[in-house]
């Protein structure tokens, strides 16, 4: 198994460019199999959670051509599916729910076994299944597999007790080929959603008001193709390179970001001290004074991002004084704590709040990733400590970042990816035995 290896002490220093939103490439796939013509995506990164996708849509019998890594992703998908999407692959990835509203508005059926992914919290389901029987559905669960049955789908107004993100698409993209009108009461406004109802549109769909509380969407009776479509930069991509610009007190400049989608992070880095500068599609982090603890709590967007709170904890564990994190959203997700104690990390748990008492520094350990942003955190853990940190599980990682390590190397970080115990980096950064160094 693959191991990330992160010699610490190196004040990360350049310019990274962000590649393409994870969250937003995964959900606009699954709307991809209602367009009855051509799609063509750009930006869409080339990580473990998009070939898992790629990989079940072409189960299902569409045709997908990839032309390079961080290139265009053509899909068309004219046939029914030729099967439902298969247990080994639908597991390891949370989003393979997402494909249960567009196949039953298009094609009237779904069968999708229950999501896997990272196991950050028990992840129900019943508003994806309130939202989708409102617009009339059958939904049942068959041994492990979610099925869902309509004749034809009719408009209905959904009220969502929590702004789930997964349930606003899941009820969005079926709307778009539902009869009439559905209204989405306290939906997500997260980016991603928006991002999802832009490429919609570009299909044909009457989709309004993605962005804010109230999504109102009147139903056609098919989409088109796009011949375009770029998907918006990776704003946990961005915030995880502008923490670890901070973590090690250096001066990064992010390009192919939506300072916007920002806010939260920016917000709360500022307030611990972190100067940040921000033009159009451009961010520079600098980290040169001192910094302070500062309290964080984990909400639906526009509030602070739970997929960069652990990231946000491994900067907070060598900031001088307290700091205070709350996690909202996901149960699990402080089992990152363990693994940053054992790099000398003060964090204590109690419930969804962390207590974080900053220590001078952290020490290089093997640790694991535990979950995709606890191995980020890990690696931003890494990079600060003293000495050297090698992170399991990097499967993890790999489910949502593109290139970390080049990206890291080009800022002037010593990381590198081995599979042996032995291995060490050479003078040039890539990868030898020590044997031979
Ligand atoms: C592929 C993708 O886009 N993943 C993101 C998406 O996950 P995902 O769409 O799964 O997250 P949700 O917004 O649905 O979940 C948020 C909260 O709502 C609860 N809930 C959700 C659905 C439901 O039917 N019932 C229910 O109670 C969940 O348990 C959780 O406590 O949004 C999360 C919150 O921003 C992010 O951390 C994930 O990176
Ligand atoms: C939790 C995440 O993703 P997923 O919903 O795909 O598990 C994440 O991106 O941090």
């Amino acid at each position: 198994m693959d191991k990330l290896v992160v010699a610490g002490g190196i004040s990360l220093r350049g310019r990274v460019a962000i590649s393409g939103a994870k969250n937003a490439s995964l959900a606009i796939l699954c709307a991809a199999v209602m367009a009855g013509e051509l799609v063509t995506l750009e930006n869409v990164p080339d990580i473990r959670d998009v070939q898992v996708m790629v990989d079940i849509l072409r189960s299902l019998g569409a045709q997908i051509h990839r032309t390079t890594p961080s290139g265009s992703l053509r899909i068309l998908m004219t046939e029914p599916p030729a099967q439902m999407p298969p247990y080994h692959l639908a597991k390891q990835l949370r989003a393979s729910n997402l494909l249960l509203g567009p196949l039953v508005a298009r094609f009237g059926r779904a069968e999708i076994p229950l999501p896997g992914g990272c196991n950050i919290g028990t992840r129900p389901m019943d508003l994806h299944f309130k939202g989708l029987t409102a617009l009339g559905a059958q939904l049942s669960l068959e041994r492990g597999t979610v099925v869902a049955r309509a004749a034809g789908l009719e408009g209905n107004r959904v009220y969502l007790d929590f702004p789930s993100v997964g349930a606003t698409e899941n009820i969005m993209m079926a709307a778009c080929l539902a009869q009439g009108q559905t209204v989405i009461e306290n939906a997500a406004r997260e980016p991603e959603v928006v991002d999802l109802a832009n490429f919609l549109n570009c299909l044909g769909a009457r989709v309004r008001g993605a962005g804010t509380d109230v999504i109102k969407i009147e139903g056609v009776d098919s989409l088109g193709g796009c011949l375009r479509y770029a998907v918006i930069p990776d704003r946990i991509e961005a915030g995880t390179f502008m923490v670890a610009a901070a973590a090690t007190r250096g001066e990064v400049i992010l390009e192919n970001v939506i300072p916007r989608h920002l806010e939260p992070l920016i917000a709360k880095l500022r307030e611990a001290g972190v100067e940040i500068e921000e033009e159009e599609d451009r961010i520079r982090v600098r980290a040169s004074g001192p910094l302070s603890p500062i309290d964080i709590k984990t909400m639906p967007y526009p509030g602070f991002p739970t997929d960069m709170q652990s990231q946000m904890m491994a900067l907070l564990s060598t900031i001088p004084g307290t700091s205070v994190i709350v996690e909202n959203i996901f149960e699990n997700r402080f089992k990152v704590v363990d693994e940053l104690k054992r790099m000398g990390a003060r964090i204590k748990v109690e419930g969804r709040l962390a207590v974080v008492e900053g220590v001078e520094r952290l020490q290089g350990a093997c640790v694991r990733a535990t979950d995709l942003r606890a191995g980020a955190a890990l690696v931003v853990a890494g990079l600060m400590a003293e000495g050297e940190t090698r992170i399991g599980n990097v499967v993890y990682i790999d489910r949502g970042y593109f290139n970390l390590e080049q990206k890291l190397k080009m800022l002037g970080a010593r990381i590198w990816r081995t599979s042996s115990e032995a291995d060490a980096p050479a003078q040039n950064g890539t990868a030898r035995k020590s044997a031979m160094v």
